[in-house]
């Protein structure tokens, strides 16, 4: 069976997704010229890969039309209902490391833990006359962070495609969850996270699609352990 293996085709994690594979014996090579979405493998001609976006890849791993994919954990578990079920995490590649957080204005001097703001957000109507919004691009996470893990159920989402950490300023939402590497955005924007307030340390990952033929198939183990000898 051919295995098909997602790449990111441009972007933070390109450059570094390449390298590991290289290092692992799998030498990435573009078919046609630079730019095109398709490559193989030099000497596993049972491997074809597909160059997409981190999100896109997340997506079609999760649908099982690619077998393997490089993409971060953030994406995987924001854009799959069930990751787990759906996907195995084969490895963490040791790059693209960002959090996923919770952060609020650093003004808010009473609010430092997630009990604090479920105590906020209880009292947010009667003393604003509405709900806590809360601007994010990770929708799912929130929820299942806010209302799953914390008991917090009174909020709204307010979706945010770019610039989230402007939004607590701007007044088109009270706090944020987004992505933070170095914190200096979150500074800049005199953001603080919530000292419990981490929902998830991701970074780069190859995940698997779950398909039953991938049990019998000896390419599937080969680059499984190909990738981990590389780490
Ligand atoms: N400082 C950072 N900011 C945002 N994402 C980061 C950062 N550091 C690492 N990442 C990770 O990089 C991945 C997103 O990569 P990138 O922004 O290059 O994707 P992209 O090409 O924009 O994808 P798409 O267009 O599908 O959104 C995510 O998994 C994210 O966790
Ligand atoms: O903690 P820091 O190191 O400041 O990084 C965090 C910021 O970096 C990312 O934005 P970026 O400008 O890279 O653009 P993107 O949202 O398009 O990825 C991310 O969305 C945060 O805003």
């Amino acid at each position: 069976m051919t295995i098909t293996l997602a790449l990111p085709s441009k972007g933070r994690m390109k450059d570094d997704a390449s390298a590991i594979f290289e290092r692992a014996g799998m030498k990435i090579v573009a078919v046609g010229n630079d730019r095109s979405y398709r490559g193989r493998v030099e000497g596993w001609d049972d491997v074809e890969v597909a160059f997409l976006s981190a999100s896109e890849i997340s997506r079609e791993v999760g649908s099982g039309a690619v077998d393997f994919g490089v993409t971060g954990e953030d994406l995987v578990r924001e854009g799959l209902a069930d990751a787990d079920g759906r996907v195995e995490f084969v490895a963490r590649l040791g790059f693209g490391q960002a959090d996923v957080v919770v952060a609020v204005p650093e003004i808010w001097y009473d609010v430092d833990t997630m009990a604090d703001l479920g105590d906020v957000a209880a009292d947010f109507r009667a003393r604003h006359g509405r709900r806590l919004a809360i601007a994010t691009k990770y929708w799912r996470l929130t929820q299942q962070f806010f209302s799953g893990s914390h008991g917090i159920q009174l909020y709204r989402i307010v979706e945010s495609l770019g610039a989230t950490e402007g939004a607590p300023a701007s007044g088109s939402a009270d706090i944020i969850v987004d992505i933070t590497s170095t914190g200096s955005t979150l500074r800049a924007n005199h953001l603080k996270i919530l000292s419990d307030g981490v929902i998830l340390r991701s970074e780069a990952c190859l995940v698997r699609a779950r398909k039953p033929a991938h049990a019998d198939d000896p390419t599937v183990d080969r680059i499984i352990a190909a990738v981990r000898g590389a780490l």
